[in-house]
């Protein structure tokens, strides 16, 4: 079983320090004067004109992806060989950072980015293109995709085909939002954080032109007019 040490901020009056649990005790770090003003920085940014409210706010986020990785840490147990995570780039690279932290089980990350031809406003036109591969062998082994949302379906369907020609021992999905309503192909989804309804949603990776990957919450943007 993997125990990851589980460091936390202290606020020791003058000095804050990062107390990382060790063997032998605890280890107090001392944090450098930048990182000090830590508490301001992590505030949850203010919903700006462009977002009418927040969806699914960060502590409910934790709690489902909490969820998520017992159930999968539960389901891989008796896995072979290290669980290959892969985040598709670059809306899961959040999502995937936090589970992959909390699985207890052997694995390692890996990511792909795919591109989308004829892509017209927030429509994905189903021609999916690989931008860059994965390096791990997946042959004989289990492989778990971590994608941010299922829309259309196009993309994980192809992941799925893709991934599953190169024989590995099993392919599954982890997928943090569900659009049931934009589904066009079926798609089996093994672990799912939330649905939601057909609204356009950003933050916590998700993105509107490269904007709002940042946010900790996820929130509905206000529809674009032209
Ligand atoms: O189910 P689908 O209709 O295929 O849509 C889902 C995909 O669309 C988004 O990626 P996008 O192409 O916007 O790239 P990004 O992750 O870099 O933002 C999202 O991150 C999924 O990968
Ligand atoms: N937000 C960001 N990216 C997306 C969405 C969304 O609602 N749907 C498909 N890709």
């Amino acid at each position: 079983m993997y125990n990851h040490p589980s460091p936390t901020f202290l606020d020791r009056g003058v000095l804050t320090c990062y107390s990382l649990p060790v063997r032998s005790g605890t280890f107090l770090i001392p944090v450098p004067a930048p990182w000090r003003n830590m508490r301001s920085s992590l505030a949850i940014p203010p919903l700006t004109p462009d977002l009418i409210q927040v969806l699914i706010d960060a502590d409910s986020i934790r709690r489902r992806v909490d969820d998520l990785a017992r159930q999968i840490s539960r389901d891989y147990a008796d896995s072979p060989q290290p669980v290959i995570l892969v985040g598709v780039l670059k809306g899961s690279f959040i999502f995937l950072a936090d589970i992959c932290r909390r699985l207890d089980i052997p694995h390692v990350v890996d990511f792909i980015a795919l591109s989308s031809y004829g892509l017209a406003g927030s429509e994905q036109s189903g021609n999916v293109r690989m931008l860059m591969d994965t390096r791990e062998n997946m042959e004989g082994r289990d492989v778990l995709i971590v994608e941010d949302i299922l829309d259309s379906g196009h993309t994980l369907d192809y992941l799925i085909r893709n991934f599953t020609a190169r024989k590995p021992r099993s392919v599954k999905t982890a997928v943090l939002l569900d659009k049931p309503d934009r589904h066009v192909i079926p798609v089996k989804v093994d672990y799912l954080g939330f649905g939601i309804p057909d609204v356009w949603v950003v933050g916590y990776g998700l993105d509107y032109a490269e904007k709002y990957r940042t946010l900790p919450y996820i929130a509905e943007m206000r529809p674009v007019t032209a």
